[in-house]
């Protein structure tokens, strides 16, 4: 076993149903073979209850293997009038273990600054959660190259907030925002390049991090480009979009991942 258990974490986004759940936990219960990667499911909070159905109902046919729960997003309340939100406390409830915190769409389309994502990533561990948090410079950014210089005003601010070993129990995915639903991945020479810069500034301040924190890349992962991307030695596995929703697709990048 790899010093870090790869994994594969499907975001569904607004996308998938009950039907979905049931779907792919037929095919974990058959294909799925140890725990050489861990595999993550992150359904809108609506569907966390089917999934957690379905994890309970297969649960000796996945005897050995880890499949788990995570969240799109949480509030960064404990509880109170913020309508349409859902907290750590209730995600932790209904069977969470993990919650993606930043994704780019959510710091784009629903205004969530750095400040708001490093108080999420908080709420999360607060609430025995760990999170998820994506970083990712945008096309123009790259273009200019300063994906370094984002990348690590991304992280710092949540380093700043949290302190670096809060990190001890936390994952990172690096999501190029150019890369997020295009159909053009980074080339595994592009995502090694910048899942090492992240790990180096980890290592900075506490070297058992850098080298035990997993770190996603996340952004047109297909069965195609996936082996080669998870062999990358920083490229801890991934965190799927598009992808995640097909079943034997999914089930493809597992396999990818648990041979990585
Ligand atoms: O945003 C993503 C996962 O969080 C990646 O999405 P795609 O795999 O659809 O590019």
């Amino acid at each position: 076993m790899a010093l870090r258990r790869p994994m594969v974490a499907g975001n569904w986004k607004m996308n998938g149903s009950a039907q979905l759940a049931q779907e792919l936990f037929t095919k974990f219960a058959t294909k799925l073979q140890d725990d050489s990667a861990e595999v993550v499911l992150c359904p809108p909070s609506i569907y966390l209850e089917s999934v957690r159905q379905q994890l309970d109902m297969n649960k000796e046919a996945l005897n050995g293997c880890l499949v788990r729960m995570g969240a799109q997003n949480l509030s960064q309340h404990d509880f109170g009038a913020y309508t349409g939100e859902v907290s750590g406390q209730m995600l932790k409830d209904s069977g969470c273990r993990y919650v993606i915190i930043g994704h780019s769409e959510r710091r784009r389309m629903y205004g969530e600054t750095s400040d708001i994502v490093a108080e999420k990533f908080a709420a999360a561990q607060k609430h025995g959660l760990t999170p998820i948090l994506c970083v990712g410079e945008s096309g123009p950014a790259r273009e200019a190259r300063r994906t370094f210089e984002v990348i690590a005003e991304e992280l710092d601010i949540v380093i700043e907030k949290n302190g670096t070993m809060a990190f001890d129990n936390a994952i990172i995915a690096y999501e190029p925002l150019w890369a997020v639903g295009t159909g053009k991945s980074a080339t595994p020479e592009q995502a090694q390049e910048v899942h090492a810069f992240i790990r180096k500034r980890l290592s900075e301040v506490s070297p058992f991090i850098g080298e035990n924190i997993r770190i996603l890349y996340g952004g047109s992962v297909t069965p195609s480009n996936a082996a080669d991307l998870f062999a990358q030695p920083d490229v801890d596995g991934g965190l799927i979009g598009g992808v995640s929703l097909n079943s034997t697709e999914f089930l493809s990048l597992c396999s990818i991942a648990m041979s990585a």
